[in-house]
């Protein structure tokens, strides 16, 4: 049976959010295993009938069955039965969420990005001992119990390879490959299962194959993949199988792929290309290799809201053609990354109403591009002239709406120079700050945002309903700023912040204020486990136009005799946390949000600042999978920041923060920065960074997180001591600055203040020894 047009994944956390809802009722105590198994089924139910009623085909396996109670590499984890020993005497789904969420007795799994999207896995632990098996049968059941409603699916899942790429060994010895037979073995086992109860189709994912930033070579994946997939394509009675390497540029490994004789190779056509034939015959593949098979084209953008271009689309199913496969349609990626439906949205803003509908395509919209499309290549381009002439004039409207090229801000970014990007002399910085602040050694400070209160959070709310005025609101915010700084003083924390109460998120606050973007209201996509963000949408130039962190700053200063942080977010991360234009190269947005927060830290510092910090925690997130395009992405991320930072005068101190420890591939650029002060995660490494940084000669001041703020717990004087003492050993004292990890905004005021008083009387420890 022939695979019809297809997506590689549908949102999992529902249109109203159902599954955040039932989960999270669960872990309260509200629902029983039971409960949420029904709330569960229902959601998944909806999400097949939503696609079907949207074209896709009902029993024709071009229903993807990726949905999860927590996340895709958690689910193979279980499938396995791979839970580390510590998590002995737990099962079903008391072992799924503490492997997920951890328990009073057992840290969880540890959590980390998946590629370069902002979701999140959950690492697996893979040692010689972990037990490796069929384990778990619920992907079998699934697929049941969606037979039972009249749905034929098609499961997906994370391939064995990426799996085994992805996790971390357990314990000293051993590379998690290792144990690639094993985990083969039990996919052998799923597949006979799912065989068994009837399913067609079955996809499998290896994203591990288009990344050149992982710990095992691309070229050593690619030859894993095809030696695995071979295998399990051998055996008999087995459903047929689409392989997919979503996520990037799968062209140089697409001959292992087709090598393995599986019945459909999924490739990513928007991030990614198609090998030419002469490429592919040089590799010995020619087309009478694709005769027959499948090749699911990726034309569709699986991560990002923008409609899709249906012309260009049309044209790369048209040149996949080529290559002698059966060409179907297909989105890039899953569509885990979008949320569910722009249907569901209103804008405030009528330019934007009446605009942004016709320009975004979120998950449903983006199945009937797909659906369209499919039938474009089956009945003829002719048959669906009419949406793709309807398709062309709204994106010429698009690139003609007004604030999407906005004259000053395209000249102002022409303009910018080197000398726009560069700061003096930093030893001539150094003594400047260091007269103007006269700080102590070790000098204290915290990230920037302080415990997001309850009462902070619903002040919020009923402001953003109307519900109290800005005057109210306001008040209610410098409450708390003045609670903030009163504490830092008592504490006697020497570089004080204002705390953030007022800001709901690091980029939507910013989203908010410049002119360019658009916040949605229910645009909710899965970050990790029930946890979403509603990323803004970056449509057009973006600028500068209304007062934003001055007055909360200056009111903090007001204060207090110490210095208060100003605290801005860096164009990095506000790209890598938003949807973001592509009609434009991402460097010169970048420049934009650049020169838009060069003026808010021109205006910070005219008001007084003489500190300033710029985070930019998604620096390392963004470094593009394809090893061949890292130099220009961080030229560009570098210059951006410069941009944002080199305007003040050498006494104003610029501090940059990135909340993680993983620098290798990025250390360069880390120093290229140029902030006076960097502070970045050290806490649960020990220092672990600290000789690297040494060694790549990285002179200018640090600030290694002492306290790890992803746990509730409140580290003691002597830890904190100890590790400030392992930070001496590889920092000049002269540059050392103490601080946490991270913002404190989820954690709660009872461990801040211990913690934070423990963090000082460490810091005044160490400073009488040196
Ligand atoms: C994810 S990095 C967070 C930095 C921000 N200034 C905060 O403290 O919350
Ligand atoms: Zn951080």
């Amino acid at each position: 049976m022939s695979l019809p047009s297809t997506i590689l994944g549908y949102p999992r956390i529902g249109r109203k959010r159902e599954l955040k809802k039932a989960v999270e009722s669960y872990w309260a105590g509200g629902i029983d295993a039971d409960g949420l198994a029904a709330a569960e089924a229902e959601l998944r139910r909806a999400n097949l009938a939503r696609l079907v009623e949207l074209g896709l085909g009902a029993d024709d396996s071009s229903l993807p069955e990726n949905s999860s109670l927590y996340d895709q590499v958690l689910d193979v984890t279980h499938l396995l039965g791979a839970a580390p020993e510590r998590f002995a005497g737990r099962e079903g789904l008391d072992l799924y969420f503490a492997l997920a969420r951890g328990d009073s007795s057992v840290a969880p799994l540890e959590m980390t990005k998946w590629f370069d999207t902002n979701y999140h896995y959950l690492v697996p632990e893979i040692g010689p001992d972990t037990p490796i098996s069929f384990a778990n049968r619920d992907v079998v059941d699934r697929f049941t119990q969606a037979k039972g409603w009249g749905y034929t699916t098609r499961p997906v899942i994370v391939g064995p390879v990426t799996y085994l790429v992805l996790s971390k060994p357990a314990g000293e010895n051993g590379s998690p490959l290792d144990r690639l037979d094993d985990v083969v073995a039990a996919y052998g086992e799923l597949l006979t299962a799912l065989a068994e109860a009837g399913a067609q189709w079955v996809q499998f994912d290896e994203p591990a194959l288009v990344s050149d930033n992982l710990t095992v070579p691309r070229t050593e994946i690619a030859h894993l993949v095809e030696q695995v997939w071979t295998g399990l394509a051998a055996r008999e009675n087995r459903p047929n199988i689409l392989l997919a390497a979503p996520y990037g540029d799968s062209s140089a490994v697409f001959p292992a792929l087709v090598r393995t004789g599986v019945e459909a190779i999924g490739v990513d056509l928007d991030r990614g290309t198609l090998p030419t034939p002469e490429s592919l015959a040089n590799e010995g593949v020619s087309p009478s290799d694709l005769a027959g098979r499948t090749l699911v084209a990726g034309v569709v953008d699986g991560r990002n809201i923008w409609a899709t271009d249906l012309s260009a689309a049309a044209e790369k199913l048209e040149a996949a053609r080529g290559l002698g496969a059966d060409v179907l349609v297909g989105t890039a990626t899953s569509l885990q990354h979008v949320p569910h439906d722009t249907a569901l949205e209103t804008w405030d803003d009528p330019a934007l109403n009446e605009n942004l509908h016709a320009w975004l395509a979120f998950a449903d919209q983006k199945v009937g591009e797909v659906v369209l499309l499919d039938r474009g290549i089956r009945t003829g381009l002719d048959s669906i002239r009419a949406e793709l002439d309807a398709n062309a004039a709204v994106l010429a409207q698009r690139a003609a709406t007004e604030g999407v090229s906005v004259p000053a801000v395209r000249e102002r970014v022409a303009a910018l120079t080197g000398a726009d990007r560069t700061r003096g002399d930093y030893a001539e910085r150094r003594a400047a700050q260091a007269a103007r602040l006269g700080l102590p050694d070790l000098p204290t400070t915290s990230i920037g945002s302080f415990p997001q209160t309850a009462e902070v959070r619903q002040a919020r709310a009923a402001h953003a309903r109307g519900d109290i005025d800005n005057a109210a609101y306001e008040a209610r915010m410098k409450e708390e700023i003045e609670r903030t700084i009163r504490l830092q003083e008592e504490l006697d924390v020497d570089v004080l912040v204002h705390g953030e109460a007022e800001r709901n998120d690091m980029v939507q606050y910013f989203a908010e204020l410049f002119d360019g973007f658009a916040v949605t209201k229910h645009g909710w996509v899965q970050s990790y486990g029930s946890r979403c963000t509603r990323p803004s949408i970056l449509w057009g130039d973006v600028a500068k136009s209304r007062e934003m962190t001055v007055p909360w700053w200056s009111y903090a200063q007001s204060l207090t005799d110490r210095p208060v942080k100003g605290m801005l977010t860096g164009p990095v991360t506000i790209i890598a946390w938003s949807f973001v234009r592509r009609d434009i190269p991402l460097s010169e947005v970048a420049d934009q949000i650049a020169l838009a927060l060069r003026d808010e830290v021109a205006a910070l510092e005219e008001a007084g600042a003489a500190v300033i910090q710029v985070d930019e925690p998604a620096l390392r997130e963004l470094l593009p999978l394809d090893q061949s395009r890292h130099a220009d992405y961080l030229a560009w991320s570098v210059g951006a920041f410069n941009a944002a930072t080199a305007g003040v005068e050498p006494a104003t101190q610029i501090h940059t923060h990135l909340c993680y420890s993983e620098f290798g591939q990025i250390i360069d650029a880390i120093a290229a920065l140029d902030a006076d002060v960097t502070s970045i995660e050290a806490a649960r490494s020990r220092m672990e960074v600290l000789p690297d940084l040494k060694e790549h000669g990285f002179a200018q001041g640090v600030g290694p997180g002492v306290w790890d703020i992803h746990s509730p717990r409140v580290p003691s004087v002597e830890e904190l001591t100890s590790l400030l003492e392992l930070a001496v050993e590889s920092v000049d004292p002269d540059l050392l600055w103490v601080n946490p990890d991270c913002g404190l905004k989820t954690r709660g005021y009872e461990e801040t203040i211990a913690s934070l008083t423990n963090l000082v009387a460490a810091a005044k420890a160490v400073r009488a020894t040196i």
